[in-house]
């Protein structure tokens, strides 16, 4: 075994084109909304997400944010809440925030879209060999850290067009253990898995997630994919990148 007793894997930009999160899984988002929301009005899960966007919107307007439009849960018409779901929604979609409550939702909603075959998860091929690679038979283990949440990443990996890969990751991480930006959730990650941060190696397209994870010690490598973000100069040279991570070990 390499050194690397596990691999943590962001997805959008890394296993997965960023293309696919944007042009395919967003606008199933767009498209369906209005009529996923009157259709599961009273759905005790889809309940709980309406609240977290409700909650979400409140801090969010508390702190000034000119976007976010406040929701009455308790006053407010069915039909009030669902068009100003939609509207909190729009917004943060646009500006691609990676926010637990939007995260929940988009996830509870992309699971009818795979069960129905409207969505197939993409993965790179060499992602998804990868994947298979480092943990058959090597004792190695891949989880996935991920803005997405935890539901949407085992749709994605278990709905993909490579088979279902979820028996290939032996668990999730989403911002609910923390920001990606931050360090200590890299920290605190290693010490859920129970392995010194040295251990870990972590990928991601984005820089500012390969900084925080470096600073919690663990082993990092860039993914360069079609689409992702050029790396700044204070980056390139500075870390590790792949373009093929079946070369990486
Ligand atoms: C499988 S989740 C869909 C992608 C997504 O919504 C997202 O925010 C992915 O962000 P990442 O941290 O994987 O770059
Ligand atoms: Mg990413």
């Amino acid at each position: 075994m390499s050194d690397y007793e596990i691999v943590l894997l962001d997805i959008e930009g890394t296993t997965t084109p960023i293309s696919f999160v944007h042009d395919v899984l967003f606008p199933y988002i767009s498209n369906n909304l209005q009529q996923f929301l009157s259709d599961n009005w009273n759905n005790a899960a889809l309940q709980q997400h309406i609240q977290a966007i409700a909650d979400q919107a409140d801090a969010d307007v508390q702190n000034g944010n000119k976007q976010a439009i406040a929701i009455d849960l308790d006053n407010e018409s069915p039909e009030e809440v669902q068009r100003k779901m939609i509207q909190n929604v729009r917004w943060q979609m646009a500006v691609d925030r990676k926010i637990a409550a939007l995260k929940g939702l988009q996830g509870f909603m992309w699971r009818s879209g795979y069960i129905s075959g409207q969505l197939l998860g993409v993965i790179y091929d060499d992602a998804a060999d990868a994947i298979k690679k480092w943990t058959e038979g090597t004792g190695r283990r891949v989880y996935i850290y991920s803005s997405g949440s935890v539901e949407a990443q085992k749709l994605i990996f278990g709905f993909s067009d490579h088979g279902d890969l979820l028996p290939f990751i032996s668990g999730h991480y989403d911002t609910n253990v923390g920001s990606k930006l931050e360090s200590n959730s890299y920290t605190r990650i290693a010490g859920d898995i129970g392995v010194e941060p040295e251990k870990i190696l972590f990928i991601s397209d984005n820089e500012n997630e390969i900084k925080a994870a470096d600073k919690a010690g663990l082993k990092t490598v860039v993914s360069v994919r079609p689409g992702n973000s050029e790396l700044s100069s204070d980056a390139s040279g500075r870390f590790r990148t792949s373009s093929n991570f079946l070369d990486l070990f």
